[in-house]
């Protein structure tokens, strides 16, 4: 079972992660998306869907239109873990 991240680490991780932020009362990152319409958002969610499954770590997420919101925490550890790092490290990464 993986452990969720001491104050250090959580901010070390932030710091790597521009954009994201931390929600201290359930302990998850979220960050807000924005593209020119619903078709690349879309777009968008599908690869982060992928990613998703390959890791076998999901994001709360919303979408309206253009918009897509990600919150990610660790449901098992009851809050952020590092598999939450590395999924939004990898999510970054599909930006331009
Ligand atoms: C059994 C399975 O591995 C778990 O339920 C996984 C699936 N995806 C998950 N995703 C997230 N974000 N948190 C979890 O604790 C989690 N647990």
């Amino acid at each position: 079972m993986v452990e969720r991240l001491n104050a250090e680490d959580r901010e070390a991780a932030l710091a790597l992660l521009p954009g994201w932020v931390h929600d201290k009362a359930v302990d998850s990152i979220a960050r807000d998306f924005r593209f020119k319409d619903f078709s690349t958002a879309f777009a968008f969610m599908a690869q982060v869907a992928m990613l998703a499954e390959k890791a076998g770590h999901h994001p709360d997420w919303s979408n309206s239109y253009n918009r897509v919101r990600i919150a990610l925490s660790t449901h098992d550890a009851g809050g952020l873990s590092e598999k939450d790092i590395a999924l939004a490290l990898e999510i970054d990464r599909l930006m331009p």
